[in-house]
């Protein structure tokens, strides 16, 4: 069943957002004395004209069509990362989170993502860990054990945790599939999607893998 019109969250008399907004609230941690210059850059670097945007000294949150938001944290992380400082980035994506209509006039943006041109030819090696939530859906289980299968279609899938499941390489296809399953889970029960997503990049940890 598609949640799109779904007056309300399943069973909570709790009346839903309609617009099937998106936001992602995200912290950047450069492991460096040079934080504030590596943060700072990266926001200026980054175009987020097309989400609604407030940054405050934990994190930021960007909100709008779903597109125009992985586009803006996924060009984060690249600029934030291009110098090779090592970098950990936490991020908790949601949609349909019941009242959330704060910025829905940014739905009306077209679909052309503003930073890929500036940041499509840059590679980056990632590892994250991500985690579902299909909040309201009694069938939650199969709609994570859903995604986790697709993200094995992608090739990204690294080995599964308590609590989360691993995905790494190429920081476009692990993108890509971190999007791919967002946008799945929300054709399940669930009106209200929440993910959180852990990547650490440029990690010495990683020496042997990024090649
Ligand atoms: C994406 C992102 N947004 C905000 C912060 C919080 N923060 C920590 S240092 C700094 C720059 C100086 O103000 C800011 C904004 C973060 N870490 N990552």
């Amino acid at each position: 069943m598609s949640n799109t019109q779904s007056p309300e969250t399943p069973g909570t008399g709790i009346a839903c957002g309609t617009s099937q907004i998106v936001g992602c609230r995200f912290s950047l941690h450069p492991m460096s004395d040079s934080f504030v210059s590596l943060i700072n850059e990266a926001f200026e670097k980054v175009d987020t004209s097309k989400t609604w945007r407030f940054t405050d000294d934990v994190s930021t949150l960007v909100r709008g069509r779903e597109e125009h938001v992985f586009d803006v944290v996924k060009a984060m992380v690249l600029h934030a990362t291009k110098t090779g400082v090592h970098v950990v980035l936490t991020a908790t994506f949601s949609v349909g989170c019941p009242g959330d209509s704060d910025g829905d006039t940014f739905m009306a943006e077209d679909n052309i993502r503003l930073n890929e041109p500036n940041v499509k030819n840059l590679k980056q090696y990632v590892s994250s860990q991500f985690a579902l939530y299909p909040m309201g859906d009694p069938d939650y289980m199969e709609t994570i054990m859903d995604q986790v299968e697709l993200a094995k279609n992608h090739g990204t899938l690294n080995k599964s945790v308590h609590y989360a499941s691993g995905l790494h390489g190429d920081i476009h296809d692990v993108f890509n599939t971190l999007e791919d399953v967002f946008n799945n889970a929300k054709k399940s029960n669930s009106a209200h999607i929440v993910m959180t997503v852990n990547m650490s990049i440029n990690s010495p940890s990683h020496k042997s893998e990024e090649n």
